[in-house]
């Protein structure tokens, strides 16, 4: 019997994903969740969750044991052949050391839309051009990319991802390493993109600012253990059953945040695995925006 077609509003459909690696290690189990187009989900785990190797599932490097995965209503292998699924890896998956510069990397994002001798015509460079500018990083096109600081080289692959111009785009912690106001102009062209209907999976450690710019958060940790909008799934008690020791939290109340400490019993609760923190004020998720309300 053939597989229900999806409705196109579905971005990715991972449906009882297992994935063993060769040496026998099930890395995840089971995994469900669905996410709609026009979306940023947040990927949120513990070192060793399984989130580098879901979004490997996801771009077939890694073999299904069991399960399925569809993207924008058909099988994942047929969308990547058609180019539509940009992957932005983790810093340390790439080989830096490689001579090349900044605007090969970003034309790499074109060869899908090349023929077999990877001739770069005009509309090829100007894809390039306005994905470097986007970014920001036009005046480093002719740099090699092992020059760059970590937080430009994370630019520079997301405007490859632009370059190619899938509609779903992959992100592997994009923040780690990169400052506070790379961050922001990250999220913010996040946001741009899925105004024009992009769908994004972000894995990342800054639990802060997942509210923020997430609109839909999926907690894993070898399985998924909830999905769905980030107000309903990002709550205290999820976040402690998917890192369970390794959250760290901080409670403060009474005379170390409040003068008048007798009247207000108000807490400040902040979590964090060490990245930008979550903070709750009372009962209530503030989004991080470095300042800390009284
Ligand atoms: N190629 C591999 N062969 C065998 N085991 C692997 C391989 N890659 C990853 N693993 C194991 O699978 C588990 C999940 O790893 P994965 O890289 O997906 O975690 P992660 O959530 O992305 O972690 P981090 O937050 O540290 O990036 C870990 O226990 C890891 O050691």
């Amino acid at each position: 019997m053939n597989a229900p077609v999806l409705p196109v509003a579905t971005g990715i459909d991972v449906r009882d994903v297992t994935v063993t690696y060769r040496n026998g290690h099930t890395a995840l189990r089971d995994a469900s969740f669905s996410i709609p187009t026009g979306s940023i989900t947040a990927l949120v785990g513990v070192n060793g969750s399984g989130k580098s190797t879901l979004f490997k599932a996801i771009m077939g490097f890694v073999p299904l044991a069991k399960g399925s995965v569809s993207i924008l209503g058909e099988p994942a292998g047929r969308a990547l052949k058609r180019n539509v699924v940009s992957y932005v890896p983790q810093a340390e998956e790439v080989d830096w050391n490689f001579p090349v510069l900044v605007e090969d990397v970003v034309m790499m994002g074109r060869y899908g839309h090349m023929n077999f001798l990877r001739w770069p015509r005009r509309v090829d460079h100007d894809k390039v051009a306005a994905a470097l500018a986007r970014v920001g990083m036009a005046d480093y096109r002719k740099r090699q990319i092992g020059e760059l600081s970590g937080g430009q080289k994370k630019r520079v692959f997301l405007a490859r991802a632009l370059a190619q111009e899938g509609r779903v785009i992959l992100l592997d912690e994009p923040f780690t390493g990169v400052d506070v106001r790379t961050e922001e102009s990250i999220i913010a062209l996040l946001g741009a993109l899925r105004e024009e209907g992009h769908v994004m999976l972000v894995s990342t450690h800054n639990l802060g600012s997942v509210p923020r710019f997430c609109d839909r958060t999926v907690l894993i940790n070898r399985t998924v253990l909830a999905s769905g909008p980030t107000e309903e799934v990002f709550t205290r008690s999820n976040l402690e059953q998917a890192f369970g020791g390794v959250l760290r939290q901080f409670t403060l109340g009474g005379e170390e945040l409040h003068e008048d400490a007798e009247k207000d019993t108000r807490q400040v609760t902040v979590l964090t695995d060490d990245e930008r923190p979550f903070v709750i004020y009372g009962d209530e998720a503030t989004p991080d925006d470095g300042e800390t309300r009284k």
